[in-house]
């Protein structure tokens, strides 16, 4: 990764500390993106990110930004919807939304030579509040089930999305709602691309559980705060390096 370039193509993606088997083409939704600038708690320096277009196809700047606009419409709708599912009012969660940071990435997973060593993505759960995704026919993508614990493949359906609950939404909704784990396999024939949304919160978003859902205890709440761009900065930077630490997840934050 080029020093201070966050977006744009990369192949180095790393998911626990272990390579992925793939290549990606990340692009945020706001231009620029507000975003951390760095993960010091006292620093409240702001970052600037624009998108890395690259000057072929020529289109593709165009489409990308039109489709991006779409999936905020869609994850704005199904916010509004989880809110009423929760007893809330459809508007609750806008008020994290006015800065919002996210993004989309197009992700290629090249036929594996070995796809016994390797995971196109390793398992994890989505640090975000919603992901909407799109995969094309070829399969990969599995999820962890939560009563045996064993992998079960999702199966592509044509013209239908796969929307999952991001760690976000576990925290606001102080546990009630889960993110689940989930991993993609490679295969040695076919390549395969999928497309997820990442709806993010503004960077100065501090997550935590909403005071309506804990009774107004703070002695209820499953979690503490934390702040989303210091975060999901921390993350980000992981994404790139073989640590010898777990990256940050919302269980540091647990009460
Ligand atoms: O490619 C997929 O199906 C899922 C990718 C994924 O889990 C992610 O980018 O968070
Ligand atoms: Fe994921």
């Amino acid at each position: 990764m080029i020093p201070g370039k966050v977006l744009g193509y990369y192949d180095t993606e790393h998911t626990k500390n272990t390579r992925n088997w793939k290549e990606v083409f990340d692009y945020t939704v706001q231009q620029p993106t507000l975003a951390a600038a760095s993960v010091d708690e006292n620093d409240h320096q702001v970052a600037h990110w624009e998108n890395q277009w690259p000057q072929h196809p020529p289109e593709m700047r165009e489409v990308s930004e039109e489709y991006a606009k779409e999936m905020v419409a869609l994850g704005m709708r199904l916010m509004e919807l989880i809110a009423m599912s929760m007893g809330l009012t459809a508007q609750r969660f806008e008020e994290f939304f006015k800065d919002h940071t996210s993004s989309v990435r197009l992700n290629h997973y090249p036929p594996c030579p070995s796809p016994e060593l390797a995971l196109g993505v390793g398992h994890h759960k989505d640090p975000r509040v919603l992901t909407i995704l799109a995969q094309d026919d070829v399969g990969g993508l599995e999820v962890r089930r939560k009563s045996d614990g064993r992998w079960v493949g999702v199966k592509p359906t044509p013209n239908a999305y796969i929307v999952n609950l991001g760690d976000v939404l576990q925290v606001w909704s102080n546990g009630e709602y889960e993110s689940v784990d989930h991993r993609v396999i490679v295969n040695s024939e076919k390549e395969r691309y999928s497309i997820p949304f990442f709806l993010n919160p503004s960077h100065y978003t501090m997550v935590e559980p909403l005071p309506e859902l804990i009774d107004g205890h703070q002695k209820g709440a499953k979690y503490r705060p934390y702040n989303w761009g210091k975060f999901a900065l921390s993350r980000k930077r992981s994404n790139f390096m073989k640590l010898q630490a777990d990256n940050i997840q919302i269980h540091h934050f647990k009460n």
